[in-house]
């Protein structure tokens, strides 16, 4: 079968009867198994895909096909889909079978894409390598020795090795665009309260965004749009209406940019990163746009704000997993106690344990206000920062991540080098803004570099149509 970088294409086909989405999905279902190494899927449902995929042929051939007719998706395992299991990589949820579909899922499948699967991911979304779930680790497609980022990293290698079409990940402090950098491919967070989090199993709540992974901007314009929208389920979303990503990926105009020297300058970055990113900076300059880099001295606090702030959220909505309301009950459970501490024992992993305990330790009398209440502090100073930034700039610049994907087994007995691979995209998720990854390049070794974009609040609009026009001008360098 040939390669569909975008919905669009493949719809043409689909039209024009050369194609059909049995065709499709039979073809990805040989792809998944063909690639069966690389533990991208936990599940996969072939049969009900192939009956959706008939039905949506039938549809097409009737001219009531919905918008992402054609559109063969696969699902992070953490976002619930009626009737089909869902565990955040973890083995407390391994008989659980959710009785409803998130909101985000369930208006895809109104407008008939056909899910395939569910992906493999790091446990509750805890982790920057993939390498943390009951699954096993997942390998990166062009390289079956490195990592393919986390926690969404079974998503991302399966649009990186055609395993299908496009798929939903989380973005917690990066999960969506890190993952999509090591493996090549484009990821979207989008703004805190945009797409409804109804469904999506709590890691931590004011972090939390459901985004788009794909081969092309254009798909994740037209995925983003479909999701994004008000919602009774989610009292966070906005009711602000969703402009049409898609019709207005044009653009045209001059941008005020801006990047903060130390992503470029700190010597932790690999130097082809820098190079590349540098690179991209100078082009968009020699183009007319203006390029200015800036100091942000919060920079440094970041990671630890979104690491207090994200486990005390985290050992909250955890908590409901005890063997009582939610979770395999352990076997050993003499009183209430021992209950609760072998449920948890045997259901969580290390990485979910490190992150509860810590989190309880943050929000305990002694210690809330010397962490909690001084994170949030800083939360709101970094918000300050970034409003500011944006009074004068359209669109902060950087690399997506310090290295590129590394080997699998390198960081996982340093949690703190583990942690730093979120070092540029954890902003994002503290502010709220939306920010996107996309492909730039490789580095010598053959392996994907992305570069991020973050925008305003609520303007994915004019984020989307400046990474369109940004990786047209890197396809052209590419090519020339
Ligand atoms: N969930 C995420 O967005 C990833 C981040 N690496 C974390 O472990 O918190």
């Amino acid at each position: 079968m040939k390669e569909y970088p975008t919905l669009t294409e493949i719809q043409n086909d689909l039209r024009g009867g050369g194609l059909t989405c049995v065709q499709l999905v039979n073809h990805y279902l040989e792809r998944i198994e063909s690639n069966a190494h690389l533990n991208a899927f936990v599940d996969v449902y072939s049969e009900e895909a192939l009956r959706f995929a008939a039905d949506v042929d039938i549809k097409i051939q009737n001219g009531t096909a919905g918008r992402l007719a054609g559109l063969v998706i696969g699902l992070k395992d953490v976002l619930a889909h009626k009737g089909h299991g869902v565990q955040a990589g973890s083995q407390i949820l391994n008989t659980y079978h959710s009785p409803y579909t998130a909101t985000a899922v369930q208006r895809l499948l109104d407008e008939d894409a056909i899910v395939i699967g569910r992906q493999n991911c790091d446990e509750f979304a805890m982790g920057s390598s993939n390498e943390n779930s009951s699954f096993g680790p997942v390998l990166n497609a062009a390289d079956n020795t490195k990592v393919p980022g986390g926690s969404s990293g079974g998503s991302a290698v399966a649009v990186q090795a055609g395993l299908c079409h496009a798929s939903l990940g989380s973005d917690t402090g990066g999960s969506v665009r890190q993952p999509a950098a090591f493996c090549g491919v484009v990821g979207v967070k989008p703004s805190y309260g945009r797409v409804s989090r109804w469904g999506l199993l709590a890691y931590a709540s004011s972090f939390d965004c459901i985004g788009p992974i794909t081969k092309s901007i254009e798909d994740a314009a037209l995925i983003l749009e479909i999701m994004a929208g008000s919602d009774e389920f989610d009292s966070t979303v906005s009711a602000k209406d969703v402009p049409s990503y898609t019709e207005n990926l044009g653009w045209n105009g001059k941008a005020k940019i801006g990047y903060i020297l130390d992503t470029i300058e700190n010597e932790a970055i690999a130097p082809e990163i820098r190079e590349q990113t540098l690179e991209v900076l100078n082009r968009l300059r020699s183009q007319g746009h203006e390029v200015t880099p800036v100091e942000m001295p919060l920079l440094d606090y970041l990671l630890p704000t979104y690491y207090i702030l994200t486990t005390a959220e985290a050992s909250s909505n955890l908590s409901r997993f005890d063997g009582v309301r939610y979770g395999s009950r352990a076997a050993e459970n003499g009183d209430l106690e021992a209950l609760y501490k072998n449920t948890r024992t045997e259901g969580f992993g290390e990485e979910v344990r490190r992150r509860i305990l810590l989190g309880t330790f943050v929000l305990s009398a002694n210690y809330y206000d010397a962490y909690y209440t001084k994170a949030q502090r800083v939360r709101r100073l970094v918000r300050e920062e970034t409003e500011r930034f944006f009074e004068k700039f359209d669109f902060l610049i950087s690399p997506v991540t310090p290295t590129t994907a590394f080997t699998i087994g390198e960081k996982t007995e340093d949690p703190l080098q583990m942690y730093l691979a979120d070092i540029f995209t954890v902003q994002a998720n503290v502010v709220g803004n939306p920010a996107i990854s996309i492909p730039n390049g490789l580095d010598k070794n053959g392996m994907p570099i992305g570069i991020q974009i973050m925008a305003p609040f609520f303007k994915e609009e004019k984020m989307l149509s400046f990474a369109n026009h940004l990786s047209l001008t890197l396809k052209e360098n590419i090519e020339a």
